[in-house]
This record gives C-alpha cells, sequence and structure tokens, in this order.
C-alpha cells in the first residue's frame, strides 16, 4: 500500500474532532495510503470521549493540545513503519476541526524553530502552550461574550454582515474573549494564537503558520469581503488580539516548505512545500470537487451542510464563509451538534450497540414513519439553539418513548427534515438537477443514506472516500504546487474520479415534500 508514489505525491491531514487521519494521493490523483490515530482509543492516556472532555458544567468542552501533537508524531511514526517514502512528498495541506484554539506560549515560536530530530514533538512542546486545554468548536460557554461583541458592533444582523455570522458560542473571537477575561495571566503569556488548523501546519511548518480565509471566516473576526481582521471585533474581544493572531492569508497560499525536523527525522524532501491548512468543512468542499447548485451533507462527528455561494448572504441562522477554492466566492454552512455521537447513543440503546442492528430497523421500517416524528438533542443544539428529546405520534401528540425501529426512524429523519427545512429558510431550493454529496463517518451506511435521499427528494452521490476533508486538502497541495501556472482548481482535478451514485429517493417522493 505504501510503495506506490514513484512520480511523487502529496499528502492531506485533518486533524477532525475523534482523530488526525491523513491520505497521501499520486499524480494521477489516486489516494494509495490512508491511515489515521483516534485519540480515544490509540491515546487513552488523555481520557477523552469522543476526542473531548466535556467540563462539569456541561457548558465547556476542550481537547488537550498535546494530544493532538502526540496523535500527529504517532501517524509519522505508523506510516513510516509501513514504509512510507516520505521522499516522494512533493507538497501536503491539512484541514482542522473549525473554531478550535491554540495557545502558544511565549518563547513558543523559538522551540518550533530549534525542534531536534532524535525527539518526537510531543516531548519537546510540552511546555509551549499557555493554555493546556484548546476550547473546540462543541463548547458553548461564551454566551456572555457573544451578546457583548454584538452589542459592540451594532446588534447580531451587523456582526453576520461584517464577519458572516451573527455570534456563535463556539466562534474563536468570543472563545479568545472568555479566556483572556477568566484567565488573564495565561493569556497575556501568549504570543500567538492559532486556529486547530493553522496549528496543525505550524507543526510542520516548524515556526508560526497563518490563518486562512477559509477557516478565519469561524472566529466573528474576519471582514470576509475585505479578507482583512475587523479592529472592531478585535478590540472588543481582547487586548494585543492582531499581534497574537498574525495576517490572515488567502487558502491556496504556499507558506513554506516543511521544517528540517521532518526532512531528518522522516526523509521528507527539502523544500517540499507546506499549502495553508484550513476548516475541516472547507477542506470538504475542495475533496467532494462541490459545484454550484450541489448540496455537500458531512456526517463527521457533527452533521454540516454546505453549499457554494456566489454573493455572500448574511442572515441570523447559518454562517457565510471565503470559499477555499475560489477567493472570489463564498461558501454557506449550518452546522447541527447532535449528530454521529447523538445516533450512536440511540444506536446503543435501541438496536444493541450495532450499526447492523441499526440499518436494519431503518428497512424494517416506512418513509414517513407511519406519521412518527422524533427530535432528539441531547446536548444544546447549534441549529436551532434546543435540547432535549421531542416525539411526536401521528396524530402530532407528544408523547415519551417509541418502539426501538420507530425511534430509529424517527432520528434519522428528524436529523435531515431538520436539514431540509434549515436550509430552505435560508432561501435554499432542490431543483430537479440537485446532487447531494454526502461524506464522514456515517456516509459508510446505506440505510442513512436512503433517508437522506427520501427526505431531500434527491440523488446522494458519495466519493471513494469517507475523509474528504484529507481529500480536499491533498488537493489543495496539488493545487498550491501549480500556484504559478496560474491553473484553476477545476482544471487541476480534471483527473480526480467523480463521486459515485448511492442512493436515489424512492419511488413517490416527491421534491416538494420534505
Ligand atoms: N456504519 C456506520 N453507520 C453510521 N455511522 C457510522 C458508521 N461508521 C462510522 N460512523 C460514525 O462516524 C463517526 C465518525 O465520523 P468521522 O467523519 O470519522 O468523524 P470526525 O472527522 O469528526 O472525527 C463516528 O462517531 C460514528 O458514529
Ligand atoms: O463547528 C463546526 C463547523 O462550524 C464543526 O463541523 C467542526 O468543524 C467539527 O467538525 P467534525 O470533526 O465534526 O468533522
Amino acid at each position: 500500500m505504501a510503495e506506490r508514489a514513484a512520480g511523487g505525491c502529496c499528502l492531506g491531514w485533518d486533524f477532525s474532532t475523534q482523530q488526525v487521519k491523513v491520505v497521501a494521493v499520486d499524480t494521477e490523483l489516486k489516494v494509495f495510503y490512508e491511515d489515521s490515530v483516534h485519540f480515544d482509543r490509540d491515546l487513552p492516556e488523555y481520557g477523552t470521549q469522543g476526542g473531548v472532555h466535556v467540563h462539569e458544567d456541561g457548558l465547556t468542552v476542550t481537547s488537550p493540545v498535546l494530544m493532538w501533537v502526540q496523535a500527529l508524531d504517532m501517524l509519522l511514526e505508523k506510516m513510516k513503519a509501513s514504509g512510507f517514502d516520505f521522499s516522494q512528498v512533493l507538497a501536503l495541506s491539512g484541514a482542522g476541526q473549525q473554531h478550535g484554539s491554540v495557545y502558544w506560549k511565549t518563547g513558543a515560536g523559538r522551540v518550533l524553530t530549534g525542534l531536534l530530530p532524535d525527539l518526537p514533538l510531543h516531548k519537546q512542546l510540552q511546555a509551549c502552550f499557555s493554555v493546556s486545554n484548546s476550547p473546540v468548536w462543541m463548547d458553548s460557554s461564551t454566551t456572555a461574550q457573544c451578546r457583548r461583541l454584538e452589542a459592540t458592533v451594532g446588534g447580531p444582523h451587523a456582526l453576520s454582515c461584517l464577519t458572516g455570522s451573527r455570534a456563535y458560542e463556539r466562534f474563536t473571537g468570543n472563545q479568545i474573549a472568555k479566556i483572556s477575561q477568566q484567565n488573564p495571566e495565561a493569556y497575556s503569556h501568549t504570543e500567538r494564537i492559532s486556529l486547530v488548523s493553522s496549528f496543525a501546519a505550524s507543526l510542520f511548518l516548524g515556526s508560526y503558520a497563518p490563518i486562512d480565509y477559509s477557516d478565519g471566516s469561524g472566529m466573528n473576526l474576519l471582514q470576509i469581503q475585505d479578507k482583512v481582521w475587523s479592529p472592531v471585533c478585535l478590540s472588543a474581544c481582547a487586548p494585543h488580539l492582531e499581534e497574537k493572531l498574525g495576517p490572515p492569508v488567502p487558502s491556496l497560499s504556499v507558506v513554506g516548505a516543511v521544517s528540517s525536523y521532518h526532512v531528518q527525522r522522516y526523509g521528507f524532501p527539502v523544500g517540499c512545500k507546506v499549502v495553508a491548512f484550513t476548516g475541516d468543512n472547507p477542506a470538504s468542499l475542495a475533496g467532494m470537487k462541490l459545484e454550484e447548485g450541489d448540496i455537500a451533507v458531512s456526517l463527521g462527528t457533527s452533521d454540516t451542510l454546505f453549499l457554494w455561494l456566489r454573493e455572500p448572504t448574511p442572515a441570523l441562522e447559518g454562517h457565510i464563509f471565503c470559499n477555499p477554492v475560489d477567493a472570489q466566492h463564498y461558501m454557506a454552512l449550518l452546522c447541527f451538534k447532535n449528530g454521529s455521537l447523538m445516533r450512536e447513543k440511540i444506536r446503543d440503546e435501541s438496536a444493541s450497540c450495532s450499526w447492523s442492528e441499526f440499518s436494519k430497523a431503518l428497512q424494517s421500517t416506512e418513509m414517513g414513519n407511519g406519521g412518527n416524528l422524533g427530535f432528539y438533542f441531547d446536548v444544546m443544539e447549534i441549529t436551532p439553539a434546543v435540547t432535549g428529546r421531542h416525539r411526536f405520534s401521528a396524530g402530532n401528540r407528544e408523547v415519551s418513548a417509541f418502539p426501538p425501529e420507530v425511534e430509529i426512524r424517527a432520528l434519522v429523519e428528524g436529523q435531515f427534515m431538520a436539514k431540509r427545512i434549515h436550509a430552505e429558510s435560508l432561501g435554499y431550493r432542490v431543483m430537479p438537477k440537485t446532487k447531494i454529496l454526502a461524506t464522514g463517518g456515517a456516509s459508510h451506511n446505506k440505510d442513512i443514506l436512503q433517508v437522506l435521499a427520501d427526505v431531500f427528494g434527491a440523488p446522494v452521490y458519495v466519493i471513494d472516500t469517507t475523509n474528504s476533508a484529507c481529500l480536499g486538502s491533498a488537493y489543495q497541495a496539488f493545487h498550491g504546487l501549480a500556484a504559478r501556472t496560474d491553473l484553476r482548481f477545476s482544471e487541476i482535478l480534471k483527473l480526480a474520479p467523480s463521486p459515485k451514485l448511492a442512493a436515489i429517493p424512492m419511488p413517490g417522493v416527491s421534491q416538494e415534500d420534505p
């Protein structure tokens, strides 16, 4: 598996919620290597569940930053042990779970530039973080900071027009504001703040990597039209923030070459390019070769739905990000927190902890679930901000329980109905030519994809790997290599395999009825 790369290859990384993953793609754009390190399973000493620690208040959610570093060490060692030929890597790029932040302690930049090839990264970076538990996207503890930011810029709509979103608890500006207010000493000892994506890029560069426009759009700090930090948002969040963030860069920028650490320890070629890392959803947009009119549905830890947009259309719900592959365009995103982990809970309660039993329940029940409907939010949802389990029987009567197979269909139909309804409230319409592109761990499950096709009344396509963020990152790396040739992303991807049909709506489903 690891030996094929004679003409060179690019690597795409993904530092997601539950794991670090990598794919290697050859010059014909074929994936020839995929691997991962799973935080809960492979690094149990950090005691995470689903890659995170949920704190006692039920709102604060963090991950140990050194766990991410150690996971990268482990994955690079796994690749080396499998005979992966690092000398063939022409360029690399990557993605990270969005919004999470990393706080580099004063002096850490010097450690990064002087890394010793004899030691793993996590041994050398132990003392480099002023905040050892990084806030992540599942955190919802910053409501006070959100209200303050909105009030400062003239309300939620004004903030949305400026930064692409009203204030959201998980957005990094609000997280930084909380740290600077509640832990001022740690904040003052911080010389650089990275997103998970730019932090991961820094580990390859051996110096601080810039934040790219697309992932930077998930901070409530970037003016998405002008692509500069908003002075009013910066000063509303924390002092001296601009210097701690560094200037943002276009998503396809080559930000440098891999550090001598990786050249000496793993055999990367000198000059191997590092292309800016971005958010996992933007990277998935690139990996799925999303086109205008398509809808992407990512079923990873979070469920997300995203679209390609020509013009930004800021609203009070959902987000507008800068587009990662076309600097003139944008993408719209809706994020649902009760995604895979909620499905796992119902699987454990109603399908004996088995995905195949879960699938059997979907196969044995009919589309529409006999009128039974459910909405399941064990953790405070993002879209919309509600909690609890809500079940309604055919007569629209609230009930406290369903039989197991009805429960499973109610969950999956309810999740996809919510996605369609929220997308439509943003103005999106399913058209006869609409394609749904599905990705993420749950897109392995054909029965879940069938429900998705039925609820949207549109065909569902998948790509060869569920790791679309890794794949998109590898494509970004190829794009970075060709930067001087002025080739468009779509031209570079001509050889890339097209998405394959995975499910079509059952006969009788019309596009009009969700
Ligand atoms: N066969 C399956 N059916 C439904 N869900 C699945 C299946 N296999 C994996 N998953 C879900 O995929 C999730 C992980 O998706 P992934 O995209 O790898 O997450 P992330 O990138 O956020 O770490 C798991 O939490 C699991 O619930
Ligand atoms: O908060 C968001 C998007 O706004 C999440 O989608 C995170 O980016 C986490 O991604 P996964 O690990 O679930 O793929």
